[in-house]
């Protein structure tokens, strides 16, 4: 994760058009390596099941996770985010592709041989209400990675799984309630010891905040945060949000319809985002300064994403790109290195260095006008000056849904006071209190 998002310790991840200084650690070695990754998903219906089509989730990733870094993996919803990081879990089964991690190939490895290998790889999922099992303890869910694989911590599971508790900011003494006794952002923690009872080294997190109250995400992000750094822990993250990813990735890639169309390091994404959905979707995200707000320009994609049963030939973006042309609709740009370390796949590159090498173009730069939009039937972008109206792309977050608030949860005073962030009083995610 970025020094920026730990900068101030109290990160409002809803202020993610602001600029940050930060500083990026040095990658390490590729921990994951993924080439070729395709999910397809038959469909089928009718009596005799025959097969009706083809989602074509996940069609042809190639990327790598170095060790001790943060990728952001976003997109609008459907785009293939959850399917990629399950797949990487090993909890799907790739149509095609492999997944090398720390240099084996996961896809050729059988479940027995996966076994022992699956303590190194975790995942927190984006709702801890339905992810932990209501009838079981905190203990029994926390301890529950040693048992499966009959791991015996020094001095025993139950001082264990309190130690875990305590390193996510809870209370030991939680150890023998049950999940719904707790707020979201409290059982979002409980999965997160959980995720780190053995001390993994890749931690895939889908959507791990969405679900929560904004005031919760800052002491979320900054929790997982503050564990990367202590355990060096490598991290896929996935949100549709561009906002929770700048803050906690050191690169971004972006998805589209089954294929990431660009990815690069967080600040030159951010600073000179390249393919026309990158643009659109930060648009769209909520910029807090009033005077910033005015002056940006909005793209509102009209339409909506294609089926992925059927979706669109060569440039998968074509049918909702202002840029689009006729080779656009013939040819899939490739994803391809168009400046240091800033891959993207476009015929028509926004953002890109000038000829006389003065630099790059202004960051959002205004799409053609209306009347040069594309080329194509139904190439539909317009911009616009107003923040205020909705956004037709999902990008800003706005109908995600809060946390649920567990008002059948008895009222408690907060856990003991994590030195890394602020509890939640159970029951109810609430906004943090200063320290006395
Ligand atoms: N088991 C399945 N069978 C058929 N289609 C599926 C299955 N799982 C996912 N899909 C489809 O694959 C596409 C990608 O889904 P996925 O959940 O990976 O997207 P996503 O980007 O994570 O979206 P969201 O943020 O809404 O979860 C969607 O069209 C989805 O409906």
């Amino acid at each position: 994760m970025t020094e920026g998002a730990r900068a101030g310790d109290d990160v409002n991840v809803a202020q993610a058009g602001e600029p940050e200084a930060a500083s990026r650690r040095e990658p390490g070695d590729v921990l994951v390596r993924v080439r070729g990754l395709r999910k397809h998903f038959p469909i089928r219906s009718g009596m005799t099941r025959r097969r009706a089509g083809t989602v074509k989730a996940v069609d042809g990733l190639d990327f790598d996770i170095r060790e001790g870094e943060t990728l952001g993996l976003v997109g609008e919803s459907g785009c293939g985010k959850s399917t990629t990081g399950r797949m990487v879990m090993r909890l799907l089964e790739p149509s095609e592709g492999t997944i090398e991690f720390g240099g084996r190939d996961l896809t050729r490895l059988s479940r027995g041989q996966l076994r022992p290998l699956r303590r190194d790889f975790q995942m927190i999922f984006q709702d801890p209400q339905s992810s932990l099992n209501p009838r079981h303890t905190v203990g029994t869910i926390v301890g529950l990675p040693f048992r499966l694989q009959k791991v015996t911590p020094e001095g025993g599971v139950k001082k264990a799984v309190q130690e875990l508790l305590e390193l996510v900011g809870l209370s030991p003494e939680h150890y023998n309630r049950y999940p719904h006794e707790f707020s979201g952002g409290q059982r979002q923690r409980i999965g997160i010891a959980r995720a780190l009872a053995l001390r993994p080294k890749l931690v895939v997190a889908d959507e791990p905040v969405s679900a929560l109250d904004v005031s919760i995400q800052a002491q979320v992000v900054n929790l997982l945060d503050d564990l990367q750094s202590e355990f060096g822990l490598t991290y896929l993250i996935i949100a549709h949000d561009l906002s929770v990813v700048r803050h906690t990735s050191d690169r971004v890639a972006v998805m589209y319809l089954g294929k990431i169309v660009e990815i690069a390091d967080r600040e030159d994404l951010y600073s000179s985002p390249k393919h026309p959905y990158t643009v659109a979707l930060m648009s769209a995200v909520p910029v807090p300064d009033p005077a910033r707000r005015e002056s940006r320009d909005r793209i509102l994609l009209k339409g909506d994403v294609p089926s992925p049963m059927d979706p669109p030939p060569a440039c998968r973006f074509h049918t909702r790109c202002w840029k689009a042309q006729d080779i656009c609709k013939t040819q899939e740009p490739p994803l391809a290195e168009l400046t240091t370390r800033h891959q993207v796949a476009c015929h028509f590159p926004e953002n890109m260095p000038t000829e006389d090498g003065a630099g790059e173009a202004v960051l959002l730069a205004k799409p053609a006008p209306a009347d040069a939009v594309a080329a194509g039937e139904g190439a539909e972008a317009v911009a616009e000056t107003s923040a205020e109206a909705p956004a037709e792309t999902s990008a800003d977050g706005a109908a995600e849904p809060v946390a649920e608030s567990s008002t059948d949860s008895p009222a408690e005073t907060p856990a003991a006071a994590s030195p890394k962030a602020p509890d939640e009083a159970p029951g109810k995610d609430t906004p943090p209190t200063p320290a006395p």
